[in-house]
């Protein structure tokens, strides 16, 4: 579900690890809206920049105004601006559409080295783009030129201390917070700074804020490649958390965490300086909502099974007439005998709802069994076997086997657990129904079984169906995509104890 508009003011990086295309991923990821203003192109892979088109600022301030007049942002993120023009008309907009909140990366050189805004623009970022920061996000080098830049002296870091006053000094310059990142400047377990390789053990991020504040964000230091692109994540994944409504402290401090397992769970792209993982907690469902069971009757370990179940001999000689009476007799015996525990496993449905609603909906089910059963009753009369002796049968094993594993099911785990070792039989006996209606093979005039085949065709089965399919629905969207697949194999077993139901049973 979208939640917090954020638009990008940014050059493109068609390698995707870094620009707008890291951006969009991040705000993907955080399930924020993504708009694009796009202030330069450029040729660029992990090895590094070989060109940089820069769009003329007029266009990418229109560009601004499409997304503003229209839709709105709760954010602007700027990412490279990549001229002089283009900050000021970025400033005028600001001004004009009154955002709330601009996150700004004053994106200065590429990691690779690639000036990717003209040292003279910097004056230009200072003195129309800062007044209105509402958190600027410079690395230890961007906030060393940007401060040399204002005429301030900057002393050598040796500690925390020093990047916290850095960041103090930034903050004079306009931005109500700053974020000094510690990328570049790994400390030794002591927090002092790090001489040799060997000796960087923590990054530390350091946030100052309004009335003193500030934040320490100590991560562990990552011996890796895979930081293409870390810059312009970090401030869109703030951007994000700020849009969706978090206090700046808690913005960064999760961006950051982001940003630690992204370069932790990188997936080894490219030669050079590799991207991140931006999808390393996103869930995609592999259905779209309202879809799951017929992707569930479709999925791989479920197709074949129901097939077999659907189109099982037993089936098609109920349809064609040609089941043997006796075959029939047992089978319907059994399924009362087998109605009476999925009536229990029911009632522990409605046990284990938690709404008054899915409640009242197990009820119903009892009440409908209930109506099957009589049914059963009076084609059992018809064979001549009356009700005593119907009590008086023992279940056969397959019959014990499939109730009592939904029972299971039912008592080990959780409501949607146990719909969906129910469901093979609601879903099941509506589709050999359908199915049988429609087969060329069906024989309806003289077929003992017809009334059978009607009653599973009936309108309140149907409906039945319907409501139960819409239960699980309704459910399984909220489930995770490894808790979907368990669920899946709950449903392949059933289907699985349905096919040896009808195999208790000579249907030739
Ligand atoms: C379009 C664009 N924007 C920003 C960066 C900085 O990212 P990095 O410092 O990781 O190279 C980049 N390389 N390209």
């Amino acid at each position: 579900m979208v939640k917090g508009r954020v638009l990008i003011i940014a050059g493109s990086d068609p390698s995707g690890g870094a620009g707008l295309e890291a951006d969009q991923k991040v705000l993907a990821a955080h399930g924020c809206y993504a708009m694009t203003s796009t202030t330069a192109l450029t040729v660029q892979n992990t090895k590094g920049v070989t060109g940089v088109h820069v769009i003329p600022s007029d266009f990418v301030g229109r560009q601004v105004e499409a997304c503003l007049e229209d839709v709105g942002a709760d954010v602007i993120k700027t990412g490279m601006l990549a001229s002089a023009e283009t900050i000021e008309v970025i400033a005028k907009l600001v001004t004009k559409f009154n955002v709330p909140t601009l996150v700004i990366d004053p994106v200065m050189v590429s990691t690779s080295g690639a000036q990717l805004l003209p040292h003279e623009a910097i004056a230009q970022l200072s003195q129309h783009l800062l007044p209105h920061t509402t958190i600027l996000t410079p690395n230890i080098p961007e906030a060393t030129l940007l401060l040399t830049q204002n005429g301030q002296q900057v002393n050598e870091i040796q500690s925390v201390s020093d990047v916290e006053a850095m960041g103090r000094k930034i903050q004079q310059l306009g931005p109500k917070w700053v974020l000094v990142k510690g990328g570049h400047m790994p400390f030794r377990k002591d927090l002092t700074v790090a001489k040799t390789d060997e000796e960087k053990e923590i990054v530390v991020d350091v946030l100052v804020g309004p009335e003193g504040s500030v934040l320490r964000v100590q991560s562990p230091y990552q011996k890796s490649t895979s930081t293409h692109g870390t810059g312009c994540s970090l401030a869109s994944a703030i951007a994000a958390r700020v849009a969706q409504g978090a206090d700046m402290p808690t913005a960064v401090r999760g961006a950051c965490r982001y940003i630690e397992a992204g370069i932790k769970t990188a997936p080894q792209l490219g030669s050079g300086n590799g991207p991140l993982d931006h999808f390393h907690s996103t869930y995609t469902l592999p259905f779209s909502p309202g879809y799951f069971v017929e992707y569930l009757l479709e999925h791989p370990a479920v197709r074949s099974v129901w097939d077999e179940f659907v189109y099982h001999p037993f089936v098609m000689a109920l349809g064609n007439g040609t089941l043997p009476v006796e075959s029939f007799k047992g089978y319907i015996v059994q399924d009362y005998l087998y109605l009476i525990h999925f009536s229990r496993a029911n009632a522990l449905a409605a046990y284990k709802a938690k709404s008054i609603g899915d409640i009242s909906r197990s009820n119903e089910i009892v009440s409908h069994i209930l109506h099957e059963m009589k049914l059963h009753i009076n084609y059992c009369n018809s064979f001549g076997i009356a009700e005593p002796e119907i009590q008086a049968t023992q279940e056969l094993q397959a019959c014990t086997a499939y109730t009592r594993y939904v029972l299971d099911v039912g008592q080990s785990e959780d409501w949607l657990a146990l719909q969906m070792a129910l469901a093979p039989c609601l879903l099941g006996y509506g589709a050999v129904a359908k199915m049988l209606h429609a087969h060329a093979d069906t024989v309806r005039d003289g077929n003992t079984y017809w009334a059978w085949i009607e009653n599973y065709n009936a309108d309140d089965y149907v409906e039945a169906v319907r409501l139960g399919s819409e239960l699980i629905e309704k459910n399984i969207r909220l489930q995770s995509p490894s808790r979907i697949e368990e669920l899946i194999k709950i449903f392949v077993h059933a289907t699985k104890m349905e096919i040896g139901f009808w195999e208790m049973f000579p249907y030739k």
